[in-house]
């Protein structure tokens, strides 16, 4: 018996909904909007969502330890003040890539921010490859790059014993794991822990839950899976009702919902019709399993 519950709570038309992370103290959903340019923020208990634009694509957003957020704009990591909606560049990568942007990205336990990057996309999923690579901003602002040759780097997270790192580059359709070392930052011994069947279509963004179980947002697949890293094993399927979905966290009341962003972009008129509420944000609750909360940068 499922008493799983998937609404769509804010209509956004997000182009591509992406980088979706609550924020317990204003019972917020923050997330992002690449190709819009936006980071916004979704009240939970007024509805009301607040809108800041960035000067260029913007592909992730976390929470910062001394207020405010940290986000990746273009090729750079930029602090951002919510209050006078101004950014402040911290780092750039990709200086010799004039064609990339960052990616998806994520705190670790340690409070470094990882994100990658890839090329522009011409249409989605379809760009010059490996061009992208793994970095993070450590707390005195300085970057390590982990590797290069990324297609389209994404869904990040951590284990529970903060002992493995969870990594997707959407066009390996797998699912990989590297020891990690919290002290350093360092990773290594990449493995697979799951490839994706054809109907789930392209791995995207992914979030740990409170058992250690992985959630993986299908880009086309038009669902989030659920899968048992030490098993390779997906444990549970739940489809939405809209293709595109991108990314997903746990937020609400003790981590107990869980909230998928999607895209329009790349849609047909046909497909826009068919799926009104493509680039809305939703909420899934009733899943009977927690998320945690997100690290905030430590810088
Ligand atoms: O959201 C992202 O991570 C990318 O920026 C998007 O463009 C798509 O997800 C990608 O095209 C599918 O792999
Ligand atoms: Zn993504």
């Amino acid at each position: 018996m499922s008493s799983i519950k998937i609404e769509c709570v804010l209509l956004e038309n997000c182009r591509c909904g992406e980088s979706p992370v609550w924020e317990e103290a204003s019972n917020s959903l923050l997330f992002v909007d690449i190709p819009a340019k936006k980071v916004c923020r979704w009240d939970s208990l007024s509805k009301q969502v607040q809108r800041v634009t960035t000067d260029a694509s913007v592909s992730s957003v976390v929470l910062r330890q001394s207020g405010g957020y940290v986000t990746t704009i273009g090729t750079k990591f930029c602090a951002l003040n919510w209050e006078d909606q101004s950014t402040t560049v911290l780092a750039t990568v990709d200086k010799d890539k004039k064609n990339n942007r960052f990616n998806d990205g994520k705190v670790d336990p340690a409070g470094r921010y990882f994100a990658g990057t890839m090329a522009e996309e011409t249409a989605p999923a379809i760009l010059e490859r490996h061009q992208g690579s793994l970095y993070s901003l450590f707390p005195d602002h300085h970057v390590e790059k982990y590797f290069d040759q990324v297609d389209i780097s994404n869904g990040l997270d951590w284990s529970l014993d903060h002992k493995i790192f969870y990594y997707i580059d959407s066009l390996s359709y797998s699912v990989d794991a590297f020891d990690y070392e919290l002290q350093t930052g360092k990773i290594c011994n990449r493995r697979s822990v799951y490839r994706l069947e054809k109907e789930e279509q392209i791995p995207d963004g992914m979030c740990i839950d409170a058992d250690g179980k992985l959630w993986v947002a299908c880009y086309n697949g038009g669902r989030v899976i659920r899968l048992d890293p030490e098993t390779g094993k997906r444990l549970q399927t739940v489809k939405l009702p809209v293709d595109k979905t991108t990314s997903c966290c746990f937020g609400g009341k003790d981590y107990s919902e869980m909230y998928v962003t999607c895209a329009r972009d790349g849609m047909d008129p046909e497909g826009l019709i068919r799926q009104p509420k493509a680039g809305g944000i939703f909420k899934i609750t009733g899943l009977g399993v927690k998320g945690i909360p997100p690290y905030p940068y430590a810088g």
